[in-house]
C-alpha cells in the first residue's frame, strides 16, 4: 500500500504506475502489493501528480451536489439511492450510486518505487532472487546482508549521536525508510530505544516538531477541514484502522500547549502499539486535531507548522470533535478503538463521558496511567505489606492522571473490601495549586475533584499536607517538576519505614523529583518509580534501579485485548484487570531489586498476558464480538502479534 507520507511513492513513481502494471501482468506475481491512486475521472494516465487530480475531483465532487451532477436516468434505469450494503475496503458498497468514489486499484510495487515504500523495502536484504524477480538489480550495490545485521549497523549508528534529538530524528527517518527495520530495532533494543522514539525525547521533539519538520506522519485535522472530515479520513491509504491515537496538542506531557507540533505524541504512541503490544503498523492511525494554539511562542515562531490562530473553544470545539467521532465510526465501524492523548483537564473529562458510552475509547492520561500505577502499587505491597485498604494515599496534582488514579484504586479497594466507593475514597487526598482538596473549597471545585474534597481544615502546601495526612504512598501528577523537595522527602521518611513515592509527570524535566533525590533524601528507604525513566542510583555503595510508571506498559496491552476480543466499549474492570496483570509479571526478582514494575526488555510477553485478561473480561462482560471465545487467550494474543521480520516475496 502506498504510503501518503511515502511522498517517494507519489513523486517518483506516478510514471512508474503503467509500469509497474505491465510488470505484475507480465510476470503475474501478486506480492508485495501497493495500493495506487489510478487514473480519476478528470485526468490522464500517468498523471505524476495524483494528489492534485485527488483533490480536483474531491472539488468537483463538492461543488456538484449528488442529485444536480447524477447523469439522467430513464425511466427504466434505477439508481441505488440507500448507502448501506456490505462492508467493503473502499466504500463503494457504502455509497449511492449518487456519490463519487476514488477508483483505487491495487498493483506490485518493483523497481525504484519498491525500495522507496517503506512498507516493502528492505534494502540491503534484499534476495538476489528477490532483486531479479523485482527489478532491482543495479539500483543496490551487490553486498547482501540479513536483517539482523542492518539492526547492528543502525544500533552502531544509533549510538554515534550525543544528541537525543538526532536519534529520535534517526529513527523517524528510519520508520519512514524501512518499516519493518524500524520495528525489529525498536522490539530488540527497546530499553535503550524506548527512551529516544518516546518520553522524554519525543517531548524535546514535540517543542521543535517545526523545525526538525521532513515528512509528515499521521493525518491533520484542522478547522481548516471543518464539514470535510469523512473525506479526509479517505485520503488515508490505509483502509483497514484498528487503533487511532488521537489529541488537540493542548497538554502534551507535562510541557503544555504545543498546538499542531503534539503529532509526535500519537506518532509515539502508535509505534509503541505495534512493538509493544504488537498491532499491525497499517492498522494504526496518528490524528491531531488542530484548532489553534494558545502558546504565544509557536504563533511567533516562523517554523510553527499549525494554523496560527488562538484555540478555539466552546462551541467550535465541540462541533469539530463531534465531526471527527462521527466520521471515524462511520468510516471505521464500531471497533475502531480512539484513544485520547494529551488533552487538556477541562476537555479530556468531558470527552470521554460523551463519547465513552457510544465509541469504544478510552483516555489514557486518565485511564491508562491509572491501570499502570495501581499495578505498581499492587506490586509494592509485596515490598511494604498490608492490603491496598491499609495504606493512604497522597497526590500532588488533580487532574486527569491524579484524579483517574485516585479513582481506580478507591475502586479497587471498594471491589476487594466491598465498602462503599465513597468509603474508599476516603483514603485519598488530592492537593492541587491552591493546597489540600477539602470540603470547604467544594464550591468553587471543578467536576472532577468535588467526589475528593473530604472533611479537614484547610492546608495550603503540600509538604504541610504530607504532615497531616501522614500518607504511605505519595504520588505526583501534577505535570510540575521539582515538586517533592528534599522536605517532603524526608517528612515521608519520617513517617514510613518505606515510603512509596511516584513521580509521575514527564518528560524528566518535570518529574516531581528525581531518582537521586528520592534515594539520597529517603537514605536509601524510598520504593521509587516515575513517569520518565532514570539510570540506576549509588548511595552509599548500594546501586537503587527504579521502575518507570508510565503508562507505556498499558495501552499496548489493553488494545491488543480490545482488538482480539472485538470489544465494543472499554470498560472500567478491564482497567483493573490490566492492572492485576501488569502486577503479575513483577517477579520476585525485580521485587529484590526495589523494582515495582517488570522490564521493558519482556513487554511482548508482558502485553499478551494483559491482552488476555482484558479480553477475557470482555467477553465476561458481554462486550466481546469475536466468537467464539478462544481456549488459550494468552496463545491466542501471541499469535495475533504483528512481527517485523521480513517477509519473502514471490
Ligand atoms: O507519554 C507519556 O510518557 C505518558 C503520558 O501519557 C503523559 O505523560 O502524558
Ligand atoms: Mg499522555
Amino acid at each position: 500500500m502506498f504510503s501518503l507520507n511515502g511522498s517517494s511513492f507519489l513523486n517518483n513513481s506516478l510514471s512508474g504506475v503503467s509500469r509497474n502494471l505491465t510488470q505484475s501482468t507480465q510476470r503475474k506475481i501478486s506480492a508485495p502489493p501497493m495500493v495506487v491512486a489510478s487514473v480519476t475521472p478528470n485526468g490522464k494516465p500517468g498523471d505524476r501528480n495524483v494528489s492534485v487530480l485527488m483533490e480536483n475531483t474531491l472539488k468537483e465532487m463538492r461543488e456538484n451536489a449528488p442529485s444536480s451532477s447524477s447523469p439522467s436516468l430513464t425511466e427504466n434505469e434505477s439508481k441505488s439511492t440507500v448507502g448501506g450494503g456490505v462492508e467493503d475496503v473502499y466504500g463503494e458498497d457504502s455509497a449511492t450510486e449518487d456519490h463519487y468514489i476514488t477508483p483505487w486499484t491495487v498493483t506490485v510495487a518493483s523497481g525504484y518505487p519498491l525500495l522507496r515504500d517503506p512498507h516493502y523495502n528492505k534494502g540491503l536484504a534484499f534476495t538476489e532472487k528477490e532483486r531479479d524477480a523485482h527489478f532491482l538489480r543495479g539500483l543496490l550495490p551487490p553486498v547482501v546482508i540479513s536483517q539482523q545485521l542492518q539492526v547492528k549497523k543502525m544500533m552502531h549508528n544509533m549510538r554515534q549521536y550525543q544528541v537525543p534529538l538526532q536519534r529520535y530524528m534517526a529513527m523517524m527517518d528510519l520508520q519512514e525508510r524501512n518499516e519493518r527495520l524500524f520495528y525489529k530495532l525498536l522490539i530488540d533494543n527497546v530499553e535503550e530505544l524506548l527512551p529516544v522514539v518516546y518520553t522524554p525525547t519525543v517531548g524535546e521533539a514535540c517543542q521543535k516538531y517545526g523545525s526538525i519538520f521532513r515528512q509528515p506522519q499521521g493525518l491533520f485535522i484542522s478547522l481548516k477541514e471543518k464539514g470535510r472530515i469523512l473525506e479526509v479520513l479517505k485520503n488515508w491509504p490505509e483502509k483497514k484502522i484498528q487503533v487511532i491515537v488521537v489529541t488537540d496538542g493542548e497538554r502534551i506531557l507535562g510541557l503544555g500547549d504545543l498546538g499542531c507540533q503534539g503529532m509526535g505524541i500519537p506518532v509515539g504512541k502508535l509505534s509503541l502499539y505495534s512493538a509493544l503490544g504488537g498491532i499491525r503498523p497499517s492498522a494504526c492511525l496518528p490524528v491531531t486535531i488542530d484548532v489553534g494554539t494558545n502558546n504565544e511562542q509557536l504563533l511567533n515562531d516562523e517554523f510553527y507548522i499549525g494554523l496560527r490562530r488562538r484555540r478555539a473553544t466552546g462551541q467550535e470545539y465541540a462541533e469539530l470533535l463531534h465531526e471527527f467521532m462521527t466520521a471515524v465510526k462511520q468510516n471505521y465501524g464500531e471497533k475502531v478503538l480512539i484513544q485520547f492523548e494529551d488533552f487538556a483537564n477541562h476537555n479530556a473529562f468531558d470527552l470521554l463521558a460523551k463519547y465513552g458510552t457510544t465509541h469504544l475509547v478510552f483516555n489514557d492520561d486518565i485511564q491508562g496511567t491509572a491501570s499502570v500505577v495501581l499495578a505498581g502499587l499492587m506490586a509494592s505491597l509485596n515490598l511494604v505489606g498490608g492490603t491496598l485498604a491499609d495504606h493512604k494515599f497522597l497526590f500532588l496534582g488533580a487532574g486527569e492522571a491524579g484524579t483517574g488514579i485516585a479513582e481506580l484504586i478507591a475502586l479497587e479497594i471498594s471491589k476487594q473490601t466491598n465498602v462503599p466507593l465513597e468509603e474508599a475514597r476516603k483514603k485519598i487526598w488530592l492537593v492541587d495549586s491552591k493546597g489540600l482538596i477539602v470540603r470547604s473549597r467544594m464550591e468553587s471545585l471543578q467536576h472532577f475533584k468535588r467526589p475528593w474534597a473530604h472533611e479537614h481544615e484547610p492546608v495550603r502546601t503540600l509538604l504541610d499536607a504530607v504532615k497531616a495526612i501522614k500518607p504511605t504512598v505519595l504520588i505526583g501528577s501534577s505535570g510540575a517538576g521539582r515538586t517533592f523537595t528534599k522536605e517532603v522527602v524526608q517528612a515521608m521518611t519520617y513517617f514510613n519505614k518505606k515510603p512509596v513515592i511516584l513521580a509521575l509527570s514527564n518528560p524528566t524535566s518535570q518529574s516531581e523529583c528525581t531518582a537521586e533525590e528520592a534515594y539520597t533524601w529517603s537514605e536509601g528507604r524510598a520504593i521509587f518509580a516515575s513517569g520518565s525513566p532514570f539510570s540506576p542510583v549509588e548511595y552509599n555503595g548500594t546501586f537503587y534501579a527504579s521502575g518507570q510508571a508510565n503508562n507505556a506498559y498499558i495501552f499496548p496491552g489493553l488494545g491488543l485485548g480490545l482488538i482480539i476480543s472485538g470489544a465494543i466499549r472499554v470498560h472500567d474492570d478491564m482497567l483493573l484487570a490490566a492492572s492485576e496483570a501488569l502486577a503479575a509479571q513483577v517477579s520476585q526478582e525485580n521485587l529484590d531489586k526495589g523494582l515495582i514494575y517488570p522490564p521493558f526488555a519482556n513487554i511482548r510477553k508482558i502485553s499478551a498476558q494483559i491482552a488476555a485478561k482484558v479480553a477475557a473480561k470482555a467477553y465476561e462482560l458481554g462486550l466481546a464480538t469475536r466468537l467464539p471465545q478462544p481456549e488459550n487467550l494468552v496463545a491466542h494474543a501471541e499469535s495475533c502479534m504483528y512481527s517485523p521480520n521480513y517477509r519473502n516475496y514471490r
